[in-house]
């Protein structure tokens, strides 16, 4: 890694980035010090300028961002680090300091979704339909995966696209439910598509 601190006046901003649902947490600085920190613990430190100190992201609140990957751009001068969260990152309780929902992208909704979809499985909240879901376990949620299937393929054949969309997204909603009883997110089935997509991947 070949960052330039000395470009920067020994401060170089590093964009904080969600590993699995890519949203972008929150943006720091770190002089070489508070860098060298972050490669050898995996936990993220800043350096402050306000404090005039070095700070590691979850020190207080135990919201620590764990390293997956550090990149510089392309002129040495910006770093992005992916991390595994281990809770909210604002200070204000929020995912990201931009608010919950930081992206006009409409598929990254399924993720703030699924987050929502977690936080009901945590909480479990009486008169919640996804609560109930849960209490009633895997073999309901899979039966309700494959009657939303077998509803949307009928739409496919004899419906209209307004009624596919509508039983596509019961579909979507109930399978992200099951992914999650199941310990697993909808960006692990979108990291498996993409490693199909690689070259050479159908001669497996
Ligand atoms: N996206 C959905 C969603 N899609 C479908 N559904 C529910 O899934 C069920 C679909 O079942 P069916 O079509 O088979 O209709 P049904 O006959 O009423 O259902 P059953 O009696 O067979 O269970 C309905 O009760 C829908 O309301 C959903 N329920 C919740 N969500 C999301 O989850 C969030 C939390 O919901 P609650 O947990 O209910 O607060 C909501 O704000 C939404 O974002």
């Amino acid at each position: 890694m070949n960052i330039d601190f000395e470009k920067m006046s020994g401060l170089v901003p590093a964009i904080i980035q969600d590993k699995r649902t890519l949203k972008v947490l929150m943006l720091g600085f770190m002089n070489e010090e508070a860098y060298r920190k972050t490669v050898d613990t995996g936990k993220v430190t800043f350096y402050s300028r306000s404090r005039k100190c070095l700070w590691t992201k979850g020190e207080t609140s135990g919201n620590f961002l764990n390293v997956v990957e550090i990149k510089n751009d392309c002129d040495n001068d910006t770093l992005l680090i992916k991390v595994n969260p281990d809770g909210p990152v604002c200070h204000t309780g929020a995912d990201t300091c931009w608010g919950e929902d930081n992206t006009a992208n409409p598929l990254m909704f399924l993720s703030s979704l699924q987050d929502f979809i977690e936080k009901r499985h945590e909480e479990m909240p009486e008169g919640s339909y996804t609560t109930s879901l849960f209490k009633d376990g895997i073999n309901r949620m899979a039966q309700k995966v494959g009657e939303e299937a077998l509803e949307a393929v009928i739409e496919a054949v004899n419906g209209t696209d307004e009624r596919l969309i509508y039983e596509a997204s019961d579909l979507f909603y109930h399978l992200i439910v099951l992914l999650t009883e199941k310990g697993l997110r909808i960006e692990d089935v979108a990291e498996e598509l993409r490693t199909r997509h690689e070259p050479g991947w159908h001669k497996h």
